[in-house]
């Protein structure tokens, strides 16, 4: 192969991702030519509001898998949090890089901690699963929606909006910006999202030349947490616009999973969790997802989509 075509968001992140997935394979293949294709998705152009709102799963993905059906790029890189639990006909998720940071970063100019903010502080973040879960913690803060790209969402806190935001820190630690952050929100503190700080890369299902190009990027790790945590929230149907929580921990051959789905008011919370061994991956998904939509979980998601 003597050319890729890279599709990717234009946010800062997403430019970042794609350039990464471009130097590894450069790296492996010096005479591969790679450029990248940019696109503005809706998701990117609409700021103002929160992101439950803009609605529809794969906000940030079908605008760019677009360019993959018009053969105008040859693979897609996408944040897996971001990636709707079914693939479109034709189209598959190939691979899974090694995994960054699944962690959730709180970053303040005056707190050291969230515990540590004074009653009724006002906290910004973009995420309802970080809502609830703040909620759950601390039902005296003030959460209020924070959208836009790293720079913007930390220039908000620096000119006093809110005393704390609550993001991924993956992003953090991939654009190499640590300012004010204060805290590494671990899962006994909040439970990352399904897949966050991984990234996924997407081809036509028939293209074998891009899919023996990207075979080195496999990590086992990462592919069995993947297919434990999109299990559970492939069987909850649920998209990364819901209060749904799923993080798992690989330990020898044996897989822990946690997940958490909530009322929007952190009333009604439900946490379980199962180990098992890794093989059954996917199989621990499919029934922790159902304990938790019997447990009660099926009437809270059905409040919610009936509240949008
Ligand atoms: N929903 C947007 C989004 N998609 C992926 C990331 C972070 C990077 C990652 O999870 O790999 C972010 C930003 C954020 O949640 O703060």
């Amino acid at each position: 192969m003597k050319k890729l075509t890279i599709a990717t968001r234009s946010s800062q992140l997403a430019v970042w991702q794609a350039d990464f997935i471009k130097n590894e394979i450069n790296k492996k293949y010096p005479d591969v030519t790679i450029e990248l294709k940019k696109i503005k998705t809706k998701g990117d152009k609409i700021l103002d509001t929160p992101l439950a709102k803009i609605g529809g799963k794969g906000l940030f993905v079908k605008e760019v898998e677009n360019a993959l059906y018009e053969r105008k790029a040859d693979i897609a890189v996408h944040s897996m949090k971001d990636v709707p639990s079914e693939m479109p006909e034709g189209m598959e998720l190939f691979v899974t890089p090694k995994r960054e940071t699944p962690y959730d970063a709180f970053l303040s100019i005056n707190y050291n901690s969230i515990d540590e903010l004074p009653r009724g502080a006002v906290v910004g973040t973009s995420s309802l699963r970080r809502m609830v879960q703040i909620r759950k913690r601390r039902p005296d803060l003030k959460i209020e929606n924070l959208r836009g790209n790293i720079n913007t969402r930390i220039k908000k806190l620096e000119d006093g909006m809110y005393d704390a935001i609550v993001l991924a820190k993956a992003g953090l630690v991939r654009v190499g910006f640590f300012q004010h952050l204060k805290q590494t929100l671990t899962e006994d503190i909040m439970i990352p999202a399904v897949c966050q700080g991984t990234l996924g890369i997407e081809v036509r299902e028939d293209d074998m030349e891009s899919k023996e190009l990207l075979k080195f990027f496999y990590d086992e790790e990462t592919y069995i947490r993947t297919k434990a945590e999109r299990a559970f929230l492939k069987t909850l149907e649920g998209g990364c616009q819901v209060p749904i929580a799923g993080y798992s921990i690989l330990n020898g051959s044996k897989l822990k999973l946690m997940g958490m789905v909530s009322s929007l008011d952190a009333k009604e919370y439900i946490y379980r969790e199962v180990e098992d061994s890794v093989e059954n991956a996917e199989s621990m998904g499919i029934s922790l997802a159902k304990e938790i939509l019997n447990a009660g979980g099926r009437e809270i998601l059905a409040n919610i989509y009936h509240e949008e």
